[in-house]
């Protein structure tokens, strides 16, 4: 039960003063659903849920997955079995005669049980053992597909709000309940085989018997989904708490907000919050805890009563010599059988199609990112002469202007270009479209005149973005990234960017994990991760580079070092830079001035500086602040560099 267990909780990310942004979260979506499911809606869904999981399951482990299902099946035959031997043991006992004859009449009978049980229990096992390997293979095959899917759809999905919700119900909730649909789907078949087994072994012993466990079966059915529906209620209830919850545990127990946390004070504001949500949460599941026991005590003693009227009939049916005495004790033991595999069965089917929403959610979210995966371009560039795009228009899923308009920017091997601009002029989504990460909705980029989407890039650009990842890897993984390693290059790369420095600072080298979350890792500056970055860049040998303002965290030492580099490195290459540091680009072979997601001007520094446009404004006023004691301009831009 979703409730009483672990809830698949994700960071909140709401704002900690934020009481109305308590809307339905991601992987809540389904909550309502499982309050409002009539019984009816269940049965309907199932066989669509049993055929997907055992699909799965037999992808995952056909094997297993055979031995789960001819154990339990078989389990259920012998069962059958083991009752109709007990009817014939029970009635050589209750036959007249000598006693020591009627028990020696009994001992065939007997052994059949004790072996038809011994065969039974072993079945199980067989089965058990098989479910529970079939478990992590599932989850496994699961998971796989999905990364195999969410590492290769467009990029241009991930800003799909819809799509990354999707994503991350089926990633978060979905694959969990993958293994939890396969699991129930076989526990229910279990249940399945149990009550028809007993029913069977009714049948046998006498038609009528049959209908009695149904009597029996429903009280405790009743109470198995009361008792759901609560949990489900209340979780419902406290799922705007919860989310709540989660935000304040973030901030109270990460790493990340821990130092404001301290300097804001903000210690009983967030545990005075906390103790309100807490409260109100501890009240909602005592408030369950008393209602569950009610209707749980309700349904034992409607059990109670129905086995009452059930022995009441057996009783008649006995008197009235429709069965005998041996029938009887024997359907005593069938109903008992079928009673309890009856409520197992309503309590597993309540759970198979819980889980069965959300694995429901992981095969659409598979069949959505199936069409948002672009096929795989057969052509790999031997090179690059020139990269050129013309017209190009952009607009970012849901944006309600586009990022890009009709610009044209070229780039030819062995030039450096900049695009400079203010913030939220477009640079770094130009940068994207040129590395092929974005397709433009029009206007054409060409690599050497192919349209890039033709071709496979993996391998053919780098891009030190801006808002790089800090892999939680080793500073030698983070600067490799999955290519062979070549001593002398990376020694290159490192000197290049300035990752040297750091290194030599780090214990370990090379080997240093970066990520204090491991035992022994370790945390970099920005400036430091910054100059890992760049030393990424530089290794990966691509025709292609885009350092999107690589020096932002740089010192001013460093920055300048940097920029030279990069100017060595456009030897053999194409290189596209973006920075806001306007006297780092003077040496550019061409500068591309966006505004408002046009380029506005472009040209060398000299030209755009006569030009006395945008350019020169920014320029003018980056050359300014650094002025001092009426210094010259020229001066200044000494300074600067
Ligand atoms: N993933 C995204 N989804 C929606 N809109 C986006 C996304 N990324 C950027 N934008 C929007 O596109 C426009 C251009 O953004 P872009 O990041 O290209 O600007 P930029 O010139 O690189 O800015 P900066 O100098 O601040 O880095 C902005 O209006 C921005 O809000």
């Amino acid at each position: 039960m979703r409730f009483w267990g672990k809830p698949r909780r994700k960071s909140s990310g709401s704002p900690i003063g934020d009481r109305s942004g308590l809307a339905a979260a991601y992987w809540e979506s389904r909550d309502e659903e499982l309050l409002t499911a009539s019984l009816g809606k269940i049965a309907r869904r199932l066989p669509f849920l049993i055929a997907s999981a055992l699909r799965l399951a037999w992808q995952a482990a056909p094997f297993d997955t055979a031995v789960a299902l001819a154990g339990n099946v078989l389990a259920g035959v012998f069962t059958v079995y083991g009752l109709v031997a007990t009817s014939d043991v029970l009635a050589s006992l209750f036959a007249g005669g000598p006693t020591p004859e009627r028990v020696r009449a009994a001992l065939p009978s007997l052994a059949l049980v004790a072996v038809a049980t011994g065969l039974r229990g072993a079945l199980l096992a067989a089965a058990g053992w098989a479910q529970a390997r079939l478990k992590p293979q599932v989850e496994r095959l699961a998971e796989t597909r999905l990364f195999e899917l969410t590492t290769q759809v467009e990029l241009a999905a991930f800003d799909d709000d819809d799509f990354h919700n999707a994503m991350l119900r089926a990633r978060d909730s979905g694959v969990p309940d993958t293994a939890t649909v396969v699991e129930t789907t076989i526990s229910a078949l279990t249940g399945a085989v149990g009550v028809v087994a007993a029913t069977a072994a009714l049948g046998f012993l006498h038609p009528v018997l049959m209908p009695l466990l149904l009597v029996t079966a429903v009280p405790a059915g009743w109470a198995a989904i009361r008792t759901a529906r609560l949990g489900y209620q209340a979780f419902y209830r406290l799922s705007a708490a919860r989310r709540r919850k989660f935000m304040l545990s973030d901030l109270m127990a990460e790493r990340q907000p821990a130092a404001e946390v301290r300097t804001f004070a903000l210690r009983d504001f967030l545990l005075g919050e906390y103790a309100k949500v807490a409260d109100l949460e501890q009240d909602v599941q005592l408030d369950v805890a008393r209602r569950r026991t009610v209707v749980k005590a309700g349904g034992d003693a409607l059990t109670g009563a129905a086995t009452l009227a059930v022995y009441g009939a057996l009783a008649a049916l006995l008197a009235a010599g429709v069965i005998p005495l041996a029938v009887a004790g024997t359907a005593v033991l069938a109903l008992r059988t079928g009673q309890s595999s009856l409520a197992g069965l309503v309590q597993t089917l309540n759970r198979l199609y819980e889980a069965g929403l959300y694995f429901g959610d992981y095969l659409a979210f598979r069949e959505h990112a199936e069409t948002r995966t672009p096929p795989a371009p057969a052509l790999t560039p031997s090179g690059l002469a020139l990269l050129a795009a013309d017209g190009v228009s952009f607009a970012y899923p849901g944006a309600d202007r586009p990022a890009l308009r009709d610009v044209s920017v070229t780039v030819a091997r062995g030039e450096v270009i900049a695009l400079v601009g203010e913030n939220g002029s477009g640079k770094t989504t130009l940068a994207k479209l040129l590395a092929g990460l974005y397709r433009p909705q029009s206007g054409t980029i060409r690599w050497d005149g192919r349209e890039l989407a033709d071709l496979d890039l993996r391998r053919m650009v780098s891009v030190i973005a801006q808002d790089h990842t800090r892999w939680p890897l080793t500073v030698r993984e983070n600067i490799l990234m999955g290519r062979p390693l070549e001593e002398e290059r990376l020694a290159e790369a490192a000197a290049a960017a300035g990752t040297d420095e750091v290194v030599s600072t780090l214990p370990l080298g090379y080997d240093a994990l970066l990520d204090r979350r491991f035992r022994g890792g370790h945390d970099l500056s920005g400036g430091q991760w910054q100059r890992v970055a760049v030393a990424r860049g530089f290794y990966h040998d691509a025709e292609l580079v885009i350092f999107d303002e690589p020096t932002s965290a740089l010192d001013a030492r460093a920055e300048h070092a940097l920029f030279e580099r990069i100017r060595r490195h456009a030897d053999g290459r194409a290189v596209v830079l973006i920075t806001h540091r306007l006297a780092s680009v003077r040496y550019a072979d061409r500068i591309y001035v966006l505004d408002r997601g046009r380029v506005a001007e472009q040209g060398t520094h000299a030209e755009l500086m006569a030009r006395d446009g945008l350019y020169a404004d920014l320029y003018g006023l980056q050359a300014a602040a650094y002025q001092y004691d009426g210094g010259t301009v020229a001066r200044a831009e000494e300074a600067v560099r």
